[in-house]
């Protein structure tokens, strides 16, 4: 059974709506909401009292719950936990979890032990202000569609980035974009996804408040702005990163969340170099119908990362969001943007030069120039941009999920480093860097058509 959807982001029983003249925040399945999640009424009651300024939501008082620390995956196990597979990801907060063990503390379960003072405290507008510098433009870390983004650092330490919506260009589809934001980063948390701490509105000011990933994005990285090279290892870690958190948002969030803007400027790099699954302003929830198979919905997204299907039937499935993936993946092997504007005609679209490459044999050329050339390294890019076809699909039954993204990845990088330590450092395509053509590509296609 096909279900259609307003244009609205969220789906109307997930809608916490905010009447910011009485400062009344309800939902129309609140009575339910309250049940599920005595929490969030809690909150939502000190909310109330918070004078002029309207608390929406606020997390991150992790600090002061001991026992929900203890779900928390420490930064040295920073994909996995004792007894979970390898191949998937998901720190606290796991739909499985939650619903084998109520009484077991998950993250969402932190929120009672919020002492309202404090949240009246972290919530004052006077901190984010003073955090920021009164939004000073030495904090400007960047701008967005949404508006500027101010690095900044609270009471207790947290440095954080706070996305600042344009006033002059509020209006209802905002509003509604930014509710949706709330609404989707509440519900998560992952070391591959930002983290989200709350959010204010106040008369025309609307704040969101998140984790401040310190190492640009991965489009910088790509660009060599930020650093001289990410090698193939470094890009395979961050692609699974990334994969991870897209299958946490599409599998164990409940209802499901599909990210819906996949690009590498929403990829923010950690110094460590892995990867944070940013802005989750597209962002929608999935049909928790189980006989809905997908909403239809307003386009939402960045050109050069939208799914065909989704262009032509307007329906949303997290296969979308594998499909922006496998852009991104064409991305992150070629260095090139999704649209290249000012090159020939065949090469404008990016996924289509690098499969015809892939396709021809031709992988060193596709790949990377900043890439070292090594057979090892051309052998994984050839599975990368395989999988990427696979992500590519024009038919969303076709494409993979992003869980056996995962694994898939996993595997080429396990594949890579055995093939790393077998060989020599020094091969015949490690000097290769610019050139590109001639014998190297007819010796790669041994190692990529297998
Ligand atoms: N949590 C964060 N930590 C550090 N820097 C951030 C963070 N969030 C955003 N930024 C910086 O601010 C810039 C703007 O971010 P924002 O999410 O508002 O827009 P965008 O994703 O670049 O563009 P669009 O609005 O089109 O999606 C980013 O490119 C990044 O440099």
């Amino acid at each position: 059974m096909k279900k259609t959807q307003s244009p609205l982001i969220i789906r109307p029983g997930h809608i916490r709506r905010l009447n910011t003249n009485s400062g009344d925040c309800s939902t129309r399945k609140e009575d339910r909401r309250k049940s599920n999640n005595p929490a969030l009424s809690y909150i939502t009651s000190a909310a109330k009292k918070v004078g002029g300024v309207i608390f929406v939501l606020f997390f991150g008082r992790k600090k002061a719950d001991p026992a929900s620390s203890r779900d928390q995956v420490q930064p040295d196990a920073w994909h996995y936990r004792a007894g979970q597979s390898p191949n998937f990801t998901g720190n606290s907060g796991a739909r499985d979890s939650r619903r084998s063990s109520r009484s077991r503390r998950s993250s969402y379960d932190a929120y009672p032990e919020v002492d309202p003072a404090k949240l009246r405290d972290s919530l004052a507008f006077k901190e984010i202000y003073n955090a920021t510098g009164n939004f000073s433009p030495d904090n400007k870390i960047g701008e967005g569609g949404f508006g500027t983004v101010y690095k900044g650092t609270l009471k207790d330490g947290r440095v954080v980035a706070v996305k600042r919506a344009k006033s002059e260009t509020y209006d209802q589809r905002l509003s509604a974009e930014f509710k949706n934001e709330i609404l989707a980063l509440s519900k998560i948390e992952h070391l591959s996804l930002v983290r989200f701490y709350g959010c204010l509105e106040h008369g025309d000011e609307r704040l969101i408040i998140v984790e401040y990933v310190s190492n640009g994005t991965l489009r910088e990285h790509l660009d060599g702005t930020r650093s001289n090279e990410l090698q193939i290892g470094e890009r395979l870690d961050i692609a699974i990163d990334i994969a991870h958190g897209i299958t946490y948002l599409h599998t164990y969030t409940d209802p499901p969340i599909i990210h819906r803007d996949i690009k590498a400027s929403n990829i923010l790099i950690t110094e460590k170099l892995r990867a944070k699954v940013a802005d989750f302003g597209f962002a929608r929830l999935a049909a928790e119908n189980s006989v809905a198979t997908h909403i239809s919905t307003q386009i939402k997204g960045t050109a050069g990362y939208l799914d065909p299907e989704y262009l032509r039937t307007y329906q949303l499935t997290e296969k979308s969001d594998v499909y922006s993936f496998g852009v991104l993946l064409v991305e992150m092997m070629t260095g090139r943007q999704p649209i290249e504007s000012k090159r020939s005609l065949d090469e404008r679209l990016t996924i289509k030069w690098a499969l015809r490459r892939l396709r021809d044999g031709e992988v060193v050329v596709a790949m990377d120039p900043r890439l070292r050339r090594s057979i090892p390294s051309i052998h994984a890019v050839g599975r990368v941009l395989k999988l990427a076809r696979h992500c590519l699909a024009p038919s969303r039954l076709s494409r993979p999920s992003m869980r056996q993204c995962a694994e898939k990845l996993w595997d080429i990088r396990r594949e890579l480093r055995g093939n790393s330590t077998a060989r020599a450092p020094s091969s015949p395509f490690h000097s290769a860097r610019q050139n590109v053509s001639g014998s190297e590509n007819s010796e790669s296609v041994m190692f990529v058509s297998a």
